[in-house]
């Protein structure tokens, strides 16, 4: 069982009950194993736990990638299991962006168009005046025509996290974002993602392995063996750290010889 909520605080994305099981029989692994996890509307929150502890299955299955083997996954008050192909498929394209550790641009696009795509695949006319305040916000007004490959690794992450919020998503979920960067660019990234939470009260759920990229958030969720086992708020480097270190089985083995 493990159930902690945030009581009083609307949900922007939740899993209740989340079971997740993959394969059968000799290989069988519970990937998620009863969670039910709340993330707020506009936090920034991230999970946390060790490797093999359900953090992408739980984000994947969160942003309706993926199917629970039971239990539900809500995006505000809609439950993701009683939406068809097409309706979740809408869904994921109107209420949520997405941020991955590949930055995931499309390399043929201009900054600009990589920006925009959300809205356009929506069909949905941009509202000028918030979109220059996005792209003052990432900074890349001067490379608005240039394409991802001539741009850094934390400029291409920078146009990534200024796609997910150009649709004005109820939830934007980043998995890992600053894996690929060097500790500068993630620095900026992480950043970026913490002001536009505060800035403009949307929502972010982070999964990371890094404490101080976990810092950032407003509050960290932990997971082990596929079930949460502690959420903190205000969270610092070396809070999350020794919280990891009591999860980690590698350091549950030191401790114990
Ligand atoms: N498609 C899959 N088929 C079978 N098992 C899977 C699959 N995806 C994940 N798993 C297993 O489910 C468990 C949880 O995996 P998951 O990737 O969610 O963990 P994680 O905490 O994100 O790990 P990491 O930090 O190493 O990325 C692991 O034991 C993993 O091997």
């Amino acid at each position: 069982m493990s159930t902690l909520t945030q009581a009083g605080t609307a949900a922007a994305a939740r899993v209740v009950d989340a079971v997740k099981v993959y394969g059968g029989g000799d290989t069988e692994v519970r990937a998620l194993d009863g969670v039910s996890v709340d993330f707020p509307a506009g936090r920034f929150t991230a999970i946390m736990g060790p490797s093999g502890s359900g953090k992408s299955t739980l984000m994947h299955c969160a942003a309706g990638l993926d199917g629970l083997t039971s239990g539900s996954a809500l995006i505000g008050d809609t439950d993701l299991s009683a939406l068809d192909d097409r309706r979740l498929t809408l869904l994921r394209r109107e209420r949520i962006g997405f941020v991955f550790q590949a930055f995931n641009l499309l390399p043929t696009l201009t900054v600009a168009e990589n920006i925009t795509l959300p809205l356009d695949l929506a069909g949905t006319a941009p509202d000028r005046s918030r979109l220059d305040a996005l792209i003052d916000a990432v900074g890349l007004r001067d490379r608005l025509h240039h394409r991802p490959g001539e741009l850094s690794g934390g400029q291409q992450q920078r146009v990534a996290v200024a796609r997910a919020f150009a649709g004005s998503p109820d939830v934007v979920f980043a998995d890992e974002p600053t894996g690929n960067l060097d500790s500068r660019s993630g620095e900026e990234v992480l950043r970026l993602l913490g002001d536009t939470v505060r800035r403009t009260g949307r929502t972010v759920v982070m999964v990371t392995h890094d404490p101080v990229a976990a810092a950032h958030a407003d509050e960290v969720v932990f997971l082990a063996d596929g079930r949460l086992v502690d959420r903190i708020e205000r969270p610092t480097p070396d809070v999350v750290l020794d919280r990891m270190k009591s999860l980690d089985p590698r350091d549950r083995r030191g401790a114990a010889t």
